[in-house]
This record gives C-alpha cells, sequence and structure tokens, in this order.
C-alpha cells in the first residue's frame, strides 16, 4: 500500500466539469416536504462518473458508460505515475457525499475487470477515519485519518483490502477557501456546504490495459 498526501491546492479546480455527465444518488425525498434544491443536496450521497457502477450489481456495462471528466484523469493518471502506476487509466469514479452523521461500511472494491491498478482517493472538506483492513474482515484494521486535501493510493495488497469510513470528524482546518477561487454565489453555497461534509473520489481503471470497450463476457463481478 502507499498513502500521499500531496498538492492540497491545486485539486480543486474540475469541480465544475466533474459533475457534468454523471449519475446521481439523492436519498427518497419525503412528499411531504418542500424540496428545495439545498432539500436535495443535502439527499445527496453518490455521483458516479465514466462507466457508471450499478450500485444493485456491482456490475459495470458499456450501456452505462459517460465520457470520464478530462480534467479528473489527468490529475488520476498524474497521481498514478507519481506512486509509480504509469499505466493507469482513469475509467470509472464514485463521488461520495457524507455529511456528519454519515458512513461507509466495511466493503471491498472488487466489480473491476482488471484489479492490479490502483485506486486514487481524493478527500475534501471534513475529515475522515478510515479504516483499512486485510483480505478478510478477521484481520484488525488500521486506522488512517484523511483530511481535506488528502489523497490515498489503494495498490497492492490494499487495492483488494476491505475498508471503511466509521467517522466523520468535524475540522475548522479543511481549508474550504482553497476550494474554490471566485466569490460567486455557488463557491458560496459550496463553502456552506463542504463545512459540515465530506466529498471523497475515488477513481478505478475497469478495463485490462490496451481494451478500450467492454465486450459482452466482461462485467460479471460478484458482491
Ligand atoms: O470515502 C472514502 O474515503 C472511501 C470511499 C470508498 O471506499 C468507496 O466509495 O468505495
Ligand atoms: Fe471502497
Amino acid at each position: 500500500m502507499s498513502w500521499v498526501h500531496i498538492y492540497k491546492k491545486s485539486i480543486h479546480s474540475s469541480r465544475a466539469e466533474v459533475l457534468d455527465s454523471a449519475v446521481f444518488k439523492i436519498l427518497p425525498v419525503d412528499t411531504h416536504q418542500n424540496n428545495s434544491s439545498k432539500d436535495l443536496i443535502d439527499r445527496l450521497r453518490w455521483v458516479t462518473l465514466g462507466y457508471h457502477h450499478n450500485w444493485d450489481t456491482k456490475v459495470y456495462s458499456e450501456s452505462m458508460r459517460t465520457e470520464f471528466p478530462p480534467n479528473l484523469s489527468r490529475l488520476s493518471k498524474a497521481v498514478a505515475t507519481a506512486t509509480g502506476h504509469d499505466k493507469f487509466e482513469a475509467q470509472a469514479a464514485i463521488v461520495n457525499f457524507y455529511h456528519m452523521h454519515s458512513s461507509l461500511s466495511g466493503h471491498t472494491d472488487h466489480s473491476e475487470i482488471h484489479m492490479e491498478e490502483p485506486i486514487i482517493s481524493f478527500s475534501f472538506g471534513q475529515s475522515a477515519i478510515f479504516l483499512l483492513g486485510g483480505s478478510t474482515k478477521a484481520v484488525p484494521p488500521v486506522p488512517i485519518i484523511l483530511r481535506s486535501g488528502d489523497v490515498a493510493v489503494m495498490a497492492g495488497a490494499s487495492r483488494s483490502a476491505y475498508h471503511a469510513v466509521p467517522r466523520i470528524l468535524p475540522t475548522d482546518n479543511c481549508h474550504v477557501a482553497d476550494l474554490y477561487h471566485d466569490c460567486t454565489a455557488a463557491d458560496e453555497a459550496f463553502g456552506k456546504y463542504i463545512a459540515s461534509a465530506r466529498i471523497n473520489i475515488n477513481v478505478r481503471q475497469v478495463l485490462p490495459p490496451g481494451q478500450k470497450f467492454m465486450s459482452s463476457g466482461d462485467g460479471s463481478a460478484t458482491t
């Protein structure tokens, strides 16, 4: 496993583009409430990019694919190359939106057809306790704090290890101002959002090296 903590100030500029051509998951809306945009933003839990992982079957398919955001692709490739994975191609990402009481239970990420390349994970906003375990849930996990601007590279054994996010930790040191340049209304709204939220973007390669599309026999991942 390798972990790198770098580039706090240089990883915000693709924010608008990242949210283009994405699949969103918003928690069910209570029809008795009025669904203001703030209400909907608060219910947003994840977005997928590139190959859109089917949340129920955990399978990717060619029919559920949109262009991967070029800026995020370049950034992920630069991080992968800097950590010794220069063949890495960004083809899918999950953007997780955590609130102060959110958590993510223990799981492995194994839907990708090609598992030899790392997962590149970017964290913004509030901090998280990240637990990194082993190949079974019996392996006691190691706790790691992921802060805003941290980049984690899950490679080697950690690529297929169990991991979880049991707690979001409040921080007043999340460099909110670094996450945007111009003080537009949208930036101000983002500043308010991120003051009590964590965003994690984790980027994956799905296909084997050189393969550009999924063929019909691909994508039979099991949970
Ligand atoms: O939020 C994180 O740091 C981890 C997210 C994760 O493990 C996932 O989306 O599969
Ligand atoms: Fe994961």
